[in-house]
Parts: structure tokens; C-alpha cells; sequence
């Protein structure tokens, strides 16, 4: 590796600028890493929510993976919203030829504002096609349980539980992030092959929500290259999200759930 990872986003898009693709592109340069993106949907969406979804054809994706990844191979992937089965099969076959290092899956089900990003009968292939295939899952509470067919997880108890089953699916790795459940803290549970342990921020009393897990996913992958684990380059991504929750309170973008704030220094 190069000393600046290359880092792919294979997601949807965000006019607003605050969460997918736009969002994961600003994540890479403010850890200092050299961005680079295929489009899988166009997606009318700002703050209050999604008006509509534009899917980029399957071929056409593939060959976006094809043409960049013959010339640049990626460091590290994110994964993000896949939209329809055929995206997921089509990047599925682009990891298998390819074989990046890294590769955390975002498994992008519903948008903030409650609009459907994937439809409920490409879960499946989501769960048999690509988590097998790649290194880490972050699901929220809600896709954990979709992706298990289980109640969405009430404690920090069941996330352990459900942490370690979704590895049994396949995902060698699973961060199953909390920030739905109430409390002064938000505690993730990472499951790894040597167990679960919990990683906890502070609760950042904001609105400004909107890319969250977009930007977790995507600081991870920009991380992860430059550490030994998962555990250092999770826990580094978390203390960066947490940061950038905090920096949102500068900025006032929109009606809705406003971004989270890529902050650099000015000069
Ligand atoms: N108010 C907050 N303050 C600090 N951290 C937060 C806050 N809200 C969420 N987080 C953290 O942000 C990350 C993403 O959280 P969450 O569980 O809400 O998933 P998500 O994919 O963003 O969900 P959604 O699709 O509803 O936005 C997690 O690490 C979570 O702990
Ligand atoms: C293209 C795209 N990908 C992902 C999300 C989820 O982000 P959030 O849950 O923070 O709204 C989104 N709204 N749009």
C-alpha cells in the first residue's frame, strides 16, 4: 500500500451532501485518504427525505467496477446503499475478482427520514450474496434484526446476541451500532472472532443526524489501512463520527435531520 490509501465508495447519492456517496467522499479526505466512488443510484433525497430513486442498470455498475479497478486497485471498500439485487450480485462478482483488502458492507436499508433505500425482498440476497464476502458489516438495530428475521434488539445484552449471530451468517467481522437505543452514551457492540466488546461516546444532544452511519463506515475503511485491527481502526472512526456530530451544531443545512460536519481547519 501506497502511503495515502485508496479507498472505493460503492454507494447511492445525497444532493444535500450529507449522507452516501457525497458523504463518504468528504469522510476520505478529512482522514487523508484519496477518495473514489461508483455510482449505484441517483437519489432525489435533501434532509426531510426522499422524493425519488434513479438505479443505475447492474451492467453499468459493473462496469464502473471493471474500468476502475483495472487501473486503481482500492486499498480498502465501503459498501453502501445497493438499491435491488441485481447491484448486489454485480458487486459481489466485482469482490471476487478483485479481492480488496478491506471491505466493510453498510448494509443501507432505510434513509433517516423512514423512505426505503432497499426494498424488503432484496434482504435476502443482501444476506446470502455479500455477507460472506466481505470483512465488516455495520447494520443499525433495525437492519440487524431484518438481516436475522429477529425483534430489533431492546438491550445491550441482545446486541451482544445478535452481534455474534450475524457473524455466524457469514460477516467475519459485525459492528452493531446502538445509537437507536436511549441513553446518555451510544454503545456499538463489535463481534469479532475473539468475542464481543463494547465500544461507547458520549450522546451528542443534536438533531443533526442525518449520514451517520455513512460517515462510521466510511471513516472506518479510509482507518482501517493505516491500523494493525478492526478494533484500533473502529474505535478511531467512532471518536471521528463523534466529532463530527459535535461540529454540526456550526453548520444549518436544511429542514430536516441536518449532516454531520466534515470539519478541516481553514486556511
Ligand atoms: N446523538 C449521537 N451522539 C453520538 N453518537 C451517535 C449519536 N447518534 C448515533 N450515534 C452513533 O452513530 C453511529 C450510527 O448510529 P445509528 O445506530 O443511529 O445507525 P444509523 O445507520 O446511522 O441509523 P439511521 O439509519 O437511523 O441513521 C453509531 O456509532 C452510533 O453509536
Ligand atoms: C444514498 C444514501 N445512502 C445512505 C443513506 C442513509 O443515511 P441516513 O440513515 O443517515 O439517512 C441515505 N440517506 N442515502
Amino acid at each position: 500500500m501506497s502511503a495515502v490509501p485508496k479507498v472505493l465508495s460503492i454507494a447511492g447519492t445525497d444532493p444535500s451532501g450529507g449522507a452516501g456517496i457525497q458523504a463518504d467522499l468528504k469522510t476520505f479526505s478529512a482522514l487523508g485518504a484519496y477518495g473514489m466512488t461508483v455510482v449505484t443510484a441517483l437519489v432525489a433525497q435533501t434532509t426531510t427525505g426522499v422524493t425519488g430513486i434513479h438505479e443505475v442498470p447492474a451492467e453499468f455498475a459493473a462496469q464502473q467496477l471493471d474500468t476502475l479497478l483495472t487501473d486503481v486497485p482500492a486499498d480498502a471498500v465501503k459498501i453502501g446503499m445497493l438499491g435491488n439485487a441485481a447491484l448486489i450480485k454485480a458487486v459481489a462478482a466485482a469482490l471476487d475478482i478483485y479481492k480488496p483488502a478491506y471491505v466493510v458492507l453498510d448494509p443501507v436499508m432505510v434513509a433517516k427520514s423512514g423512505d426505503r433505500l432497499l426494498p424488503a425482498d432484496a434482504v435476502a440476497a443482501l444476506r446470502e450474496t455479500l455477507l460472506p464476502r466481505v470483512d465488516l458489516i455495520t447494520p443499525n438495530l433495525p437492519e440487524a434484526a431484518d438481516l436475522l428475521g429477529e425483534e430489533p434488539a431492546a438491550s445491550l445484552a441482545d446486541m451482544h446476541g445478535q452481534a455474534q449471530r450475524l457473524r455466524a451468517l457469514g460477516a467475519r467481522q459485525v459492528l452493531l451500532k446502538g445509537g437507536h437505543l436511549d441513553g446518555d452514551t451510544c454503545v456499538d457492540v463489535l463481534a469479532t472472532p475473539d468475542g464481543t466488546v463494547e465500544l461507547s461516546a458520549p450522546r451528542i444532544e443534536t438533531t443533526n443526524t442525518h449520514g451517520t452511519g455513512c460517515t462510521l463506515s466510511s471513516a472506518i475503511a479510509a482507518l482501517r489501512p493505516r491500523h494493525d485491527g478492526w478494533e484500533g481502526a473502529v474505535r478511531a472512526a467512532k471518536a471521528y463520527l463523534t466529532e463530527a456530530l459535535r461540529a454540526a451544531d456550526s453548520l444549518h443545512v436544511g429542514h430536516g435531520h441536518g449532516p454531520v460536519h466534515h470539519f478541516h481547519a481553514i486556511w
